[in-house]
Formats: structure tokens, sequence, C-alpha cells
């Protein structure tokens, strides 16, 4: 898994919501590299002090650095970074340069810089994620925590597409369902949908790297008596039948196995379709439609779309 390192030139004004806009794009972690944290007053050897005025800081502003997973959302992910960043102009904040570089980390590079930063975070009513490393206690009885272990694989569960998948389970889960998790990655879903009472999950992904890691994560959460990890291709030979099916794969992908979602799915299943760029909206929503599903909810974070449909078939 290869990671990228994105890196803004922005003002002192800007950095916070920056900051705010990478966070909610998915960034685990973000560092802010302020020169005015490294200058400080100074004397001179007759011990005369010196204070800095504002003309005397760098003037290239400050630089916000955030590590993104490179994946098939990274170059939809960055273009609505700049937007969003490019949006602060109409509230009169000053971007500054507002220059955007991306390059690529190794996975070591991308482990220590990254660790440093993520933190357990709250996704839902119900779900907190927490990195291996961090110790967390929950704040309330009903909390459930999902421990992973990210690097590997993408889902470290706060990128918005994954967000909603979880909130959209946790909406429509009942106790006793069988879940299939399309494109499990980390196996984060997975975990969420046995955490929150799934009776049965089966994991598929294509990738290899992915399903390893969803074997470990799965192992680590406790839940390998529910979920079963495979590497498949979609829904491709799966003859079980789902109450749930959720899948956080890009739109084109979706189209491509509405179809086989709706033979799969019990009459009345839930069908959970995330990773949708609001630009492709229309074009899911037209397949569900075609291939017999009634929208139920239509969840929206920053550029992204969930469908919580429902198998009229
Ligand atoms: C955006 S990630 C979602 C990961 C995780 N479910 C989450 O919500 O964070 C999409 C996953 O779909 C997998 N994938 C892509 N095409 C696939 C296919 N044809 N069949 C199965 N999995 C696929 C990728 O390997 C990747 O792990």
């Amino acid at each position: 898994m290869k990671w990228s390192e994105i890196s803004i030139q922005t003002t002192q004004e800007a950095v916070e919501p920056v900051c705010n806009i990478l966070h909610e794009a998915g960034a685990s972690g973000v560092v802010i590299e302020d020169p005015q944290d490294l200058i400080t007053d100074w004397e001179d050897q007759f011990g005369e002090i010196y204070q800095l005025s504002p003309d005397d800081y760098p003037k290239e502003g400050v630089i916000v650095k955030a590590y993104l997973p490179v994946n098939s959302f990274l170059g939809e992910t960055v273009e609505g970074i700049k937007e969003a960043i490019n949006g602060l102009l109409v509230y009169d904040i000053d971007i500054g340069l507002n220059k955007v570089s991306i390059s690529e980390v190794n996975e070591e590079e991308w482990a220590t810089a990254w660790k440093k930063y993520y933190k357990p975070v709250k996704i839902s009513n119900h779900i907190t994620i927490t990195p291996t490393w961090e110790e967390y206690e929950p704040e309330k009885d009903d909390e459930c925590i999902i421990e992973l272990d990210p690097g590997m694989a993408f889902g470290t569960g706060t990128h918005p597409t994954t967000v909603l998948c979880v909130r959209a389970i946790e909406k429509k889960i009942t106790e006793k369902d069988h879940v299939i998790d399309v494109g499990t990655g980390t196996g984060v879903l997975s975990i969420a949908a046995a955490k929150l009472g799934a009776e049965k999950v089966l994991a598929l992904d294509l990738d290899e790297v992915a399903v390893k890691s969803a074997i470990i994560n799965v192992k680590l959460n406790k839940v390998q008596d529910v979920v079963s990890v495979k590497q498949n291709n979609l829904l491709e030979q799966v003859n079980e039948k789902a109450d749930l099916i959720v899948a956080n794969i890009l739109a084109e992908v979706i189209v491509r196995f509405v179809q086989d979602a709706a033979k799969v799915l019990k009459q009345g299943g839930t069908f959970i379709t995330s990773g949708i760029i609001s630009g492709k909206k229309q074009e899911v929503k037209d397949a569900l439609l075609k291939h017999g599903f009634i929208i139920e909810e239509t969840l929206e974070m920053e550029d992204w779309v969930a469908f919580i449909s429902k198998n009229g078939n």
C-alpha cells in the first residue's frame, strides 16, 4: 500500500479551516509546519533582546501536510480538497499561495509519520475506531471499539465514504442479519456489522493485501466466529442469501454488480452503496432503480454520496 503526502502552502489565518478540510477528506494525521514556531526573539552578544515584528516572519507562510492512501479515490479526493480550500475565499479568508503539492511516501516513512497522528475517532453513534497502539477507554456502555492496524489496505475508518457506510449499517442492521461486505479493505465495515449485531458476515475483496489485512483485523477485534474473509471478484459465485449488502467501491464498479446484488439479497433486504462522488450520483441511482431497488435514503458527506436502498424484487 502506498501513501501520498499532500502539502499545502497556506496562511496562519487559513490553517484551522484547511486542517478541517483535510480531516473531513479522510486524512488521518495533519502536520503543521509554521516558521513562526521556529523563530523566537533573540539576544545579541551584549544581552540586548530583539523582538520580531510580523515583517520579520518568512513570507512563504504555513505548510500543512497530511497523509492520504494512494487508491482509486485519491485524484477525486485531492480535487475536492483544492475546491474546498478555494471555497474559503467566499468567507474572506486569506488562503495565501495555496500551493498544493503531492509526493509519494513509502510504507515505512508513512508508518512512522502517520502513527503519531492517528488517534481514536468516533465515527457514528456507537462506533469508535482506534489504532492498535492507542489506549482507549469507551466513554459509554454502548460504544463499540474497532481496533485497526492501518497502513496495509484501504479502510482506516475515517474516509467519508466509510463513515457514511458505518452510519448506514448502524441505522439498518438488525440482530441475526447475514451481511456481505463487497470490497472489504481492512475489514472495517465487516467488523462494524459484527459488533452491531450481525450473525454472519462475508467479507470479500479482490486484492490479496486487503484480504490479509482484513483477516488480521477481524482476529484483532475477536469477531472471527462471525466474519469470514475471502478473495473474490464482487459477488461472483456467491450463492448464499444476505439480509444486507454493503459496498464502498467506486460508482462505476457499483453499477457493474447492482444486478447481482438484487439476486443475492433477500426480498426487502438492504443494499448500502457508497464511494460515489457527487457527479456520479445519478448514474448509480439510475442503475439501482433499473434493477428494482427502492431508494430509502441518500446520505451525503463532503462530495461523497451513499444510498440506502431496499430490494423491491
Ligand atoms: C474504497 S475501498 C473500501 C474499503 C472499506 N470497505 C472501507 O469502507 O473503508 C474499496 C475496496 O474495494 C476493493 N475492490 C475493488 N474492486 C473490487 C472487485 N472487483 N471485487 C472485490 N473487491 C474490489 C478494493 O481492493 C478496496 O479494498
